[in-house]
């Protein structure tokens, strides 16, 4: 239903300057359209260089949109201001980094109420109730650094800090990578937590099986595109486009041995590409534009 869209992306473009002062533009995302809707993951779903990040830091405002309009809420996103951040935060691949390595980690959920909620009563029981959320134990995360906490614990401490704001929207981008398996399926099942809450949340991921585990809708991106979207279900049993079947082709079934698979062969052999200077050789990231192909 319309009214649950908390956020859309209509026809969202990205040209970076890239080379000696700037001179020549990369494309990094092209036209690119999807929602989000409330008490839905959607998984964005690409190789490296499709433009997933790109795309996760316009919808966090953290880079400009080149064309195109990002809106939260039925409003642009643009022309909002610091309470944006208090609906929507992003969550990213390398917990360690958002951390400041010479104070507790916990800093990070005194810094919300200081920016947030100066007169906030009750703070430590919201801090409590947060952590529970997320399935941390207080004594063993409140005044540890970052060092004395794993990836895994790390990362929740993050998703915690987004809880305290009462988000409605969760960027998670590649947030599972640099953890191990276990740790993996436990941060993919506090997502289905999260949108058991209501929350709507972008999984952005390079693993096809990590966005069938969590995910309602699937959007897969290609070279800055969105060579296809809809139901994860429909996605993954009868993909429609070449390059996702060869996507599915490379992830792991249970039961079924390699040699039984498809081989990932790349695209085939007459798929039209377009590169950024019109001459159709698409080398390395300066290819943009596939047109949409169904097989
Ligand atoms: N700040 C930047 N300046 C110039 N080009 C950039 C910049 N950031 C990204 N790019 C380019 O834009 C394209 C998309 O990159 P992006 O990081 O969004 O892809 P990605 O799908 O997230 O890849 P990965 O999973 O490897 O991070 C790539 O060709 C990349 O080299």
């Amino acid at each position: 239903m319309a009214e649950d869209v908390l956020l859309r992306l209509d026809r969202v473009s990205k040209v970076y300057k890239v080379g000696a002062f700037g001179g020549r533009e990369l494309a990094a995302v092209s036209d690119v359209g999807f929602e989000v809707r409330r008490g839905e993951v959607v998984s964005l779903i690409g190789e490296s260089g499709s433009g997933k990040s790109t795309l996760a830091r316009m919808i966090l405002r953290l880079t400009s949109v080149s064309g195109g309009t990002i809106t939260f809420d039925g409003t642009d996103v643009s022309t909002l201001g610091r309470s944006y951040y208090r609906q929507v935060q992003g969550v990213f691949q390398d917990p360690f980094s958002s951390f400041n390595p010479i104070f507790p980690a916990d800093r990070v959920l005194t810094m919300i109420r200081d920016q947030f909620f100066p007169r906030a009563a009750g703070w430590s029981e919201r801090v409590a109730a947060a952590l529970e959320d997320v399935r941390l134990d207080p004594g063993q995360v409140l005044g540890k650094y970052p060092h004395q906490l794993s990836g895994g614990q790390l990362q929740r401490l993050l998703i915690a800090r987004a809880l305290l704001l009462d988000i409605r929207l969760l960027v998670a981008d590649e947030i599972t990578s640099m953890l191990d398996a276990s740790t993996r399926i436990d941060v993919l099942n506090l997502l289905a937590d999260l949108k058991a809450r209501g929350l709507g949340v972008l999984f952005v991921t390079h693993d096809l099986s990590l966005g069938t585990y969590v995910s309602d809708r699937t959007v897969v991106l290609r070279q800055g595109r969105v060579v296809e979207s809809g139901p994860t279900t429909q996605i993954f049993e009868r993909p429609e486009h070449p390059y996702t079947r060869n996507l599915l082709a490379s992830v792991p079934r249970l039961g079924a041995k390699w040699a039984d698979e498809a081989a990932p062969t790349g695209l085939p052999d007459g798929t039209p590409v377009v590169t950024a200077d019109g001459t159709g050789n698409a080398t390395g990231n300066v290819a943009t534009h596939v047109t949409e192909e169904k097989a």
